[in-house]
C-alpha cells in the first residue's frame, strides 16, 4: 500500500485532450486505431454538430489521452468553411496538447497549414513523423527530422510507423507525460465517449449507407428500441424509420434481402466492437411524421 502511494507520487496520473492534426493521407486514422486499439476503428461517429468530437480514448496505467476530431484535417485546410473552422478552433481550444502528424520525407503546403493552425493555438506541440518503414536507408531521415525540428518549438519529434505496435507504445510513453496531472476523465474500459447504444445506431446507419448508396432516402433514421446484455450476449432491437412506403421497399430489398445484409454486416461490426456475441433484430417502419413523434425523437437521442 505504502509502496503504491510512493509510486503514485513519483508518477502522478495524467489525463487530457489531444488535438491530432495532419493533412489527408498522412495516416492519422491508422495512428489512432493502433494507439487506442482495434476497437476504435469503427468509432468515427460524426453527428452534425459543432461540439467537439472525441475520436478515441487511450487509457494506460499512467494516464488517459482523449483524441479530438479536428474537422479541418479531413478536407484540407484551405477549403475550410466557417462551420468547420469553428469546430476545428473549438477542438484546439479544449485541447491540452497539439500533435502534428506528417509523412516521412514529405512536406507540403497542407502540412505547413496544419502547423500554422497548431502554432496559433498556443498549445505545446508534438510532431509525429509517420511511415518511416517506407524509408529503407534510415540515414536519409536525419536531415528531414532536423529540418522539422527547426520549423517549430516541438516538445519532441517522434518518428514512427503507425502500423507497429511497439512504436505506438513508445509514442504513448512520450505523449502521456505531456498531459496535465489529473484523474481519468472516462472509465477505463471505454474507447469512445459515445455509449454502445449510440454506437449501435451509428453502425446500422453506416450499413444502410453502404447498402443503399445513392438510393438512400436522406430522412432515414435508426432508433435503438432496446439494448440488453444477457449471459455474454448483447441483444439489440432497432427500428429503421423512413417517411414513404417506397423508401421502405428500397430498404427491405427483394424479399427482405437487403435488410438481411444490412443486419448481418452490422451484427458482425457490433461483435467486433463489443467482443461478445450479438443478436440484432431490425425492423423497418414507415411513418410520415416520424420527425414529430416524441417517442421516436427520444429514441434517437433528440430529447433535449
Ligand atoms: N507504409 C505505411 N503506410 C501507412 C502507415 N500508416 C498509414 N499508412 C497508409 O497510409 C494511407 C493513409 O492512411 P490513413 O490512416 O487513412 O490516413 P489519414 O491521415 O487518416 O487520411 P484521411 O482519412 O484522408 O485524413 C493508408 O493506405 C494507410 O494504410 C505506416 O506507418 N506505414
Amino acid at each position: 500500500m505504502a509502496e503504491n502511494e510512493a509510486l503514485e507520487t513519483a508518477h502522478p496520473y495524467r489525463s487530457g485532450y489531444v488535438a491530432l492534426l495532419g493533412r489527408p493521407n498522412v495516416g492519422k486514422s491508422t495512428l489512432l486505431n493502433h494507439l487506442v486499439g482495434q476497437k476504435i476503428s469503427i468509432t468515427a461517429p460524426r453527428p452534425q454538430t459543432t461540439r467537439d468530437q472525441i475520436l478515441g480514448i487511450l487509457t494506460r496505467p499512467d494516464g488517459q489521452a482523449l483524441f479530438l476530431d479536428t474537422p479541418g484535417v479531413h478536407g484540407g485546410y484551405r477549403s475550410l468553411n466557417r462551420h468547420l473552422l469553428r469546430a476545428t478552433r473549438g477542438a484546439m481550444e479544449s485541447a491540452d496538447l497539439g500533435v502534428l502528424v506528417v509523412e516521412a520525407m514529405l512536406w507540403m503546403e497542407d502540412d505547413a497549414e496544419a502547423l500554422r493552425w497548431l502554432q496559433r493555438s498556443g498549445l505545446p506541440l508534438l510532431a509525429v513523423v509517420n511511415k518511416i518503414d517506407k524509408i529503407k536507408a534510415k540515414e536519409r531521415l536525419f536531415p528531414y527530422l532536423q529540418n522539422l525540428t527547426e520549423r517549430a518549438n516541438f516538445v519532441a519529434v517522434v518518428p514512427v510507423s503507425a502500423r507497429k505496435t511497439s512504436d505506438m507504445e513508445k509514442l504513448a510513453d512520450i505523449l502521456i507525460p505531456l498531459l496535465p496531472t489529473a484523474p481519468a476523465i472516462f472509465p477505463e474500459d471505454q474507447v469512445t465517449d459515445r455509449n454502445l447504444r449510440f454506437m449501435a445506431a451509428e453502425i446500422i446507419r453506416e450499413q444502410i449507407f453502404r447498402q443503399l448508396g445513392a438510393e438512400l432516402p436522406y430522412d432515414t433514421a435508426v432508433a435503438i428500441e432496446s439494448y440488453q446484455v444477457e449471459n455474454g450476449q448483447q441483444r439489440i432491437e432497432a427500428t429503421i424509420y423512413c417517411r414513404r412506403p417506397g423508401q421502405k421497399a428500397i430498404i427491405l430489398g427483394e424479399g427482405g434481402s437487403r435488410l438481411r445484409v444490412i443486419g448481418s454486416r452490422a451484427r458482425e461490426a457490433l461483435q467486433q466492437l463489443t467482443e461478445e456475441r450479438v443478436w440484432l433484430g431490425l425492423w423497418v417502419k414507415q411513418k410520415e411524421q416520424w420527425t414529430e413523434d416524441t417517442h421516436i425523437l427520444r429514441e434517437l437521442g433528440y430529447d433535449d
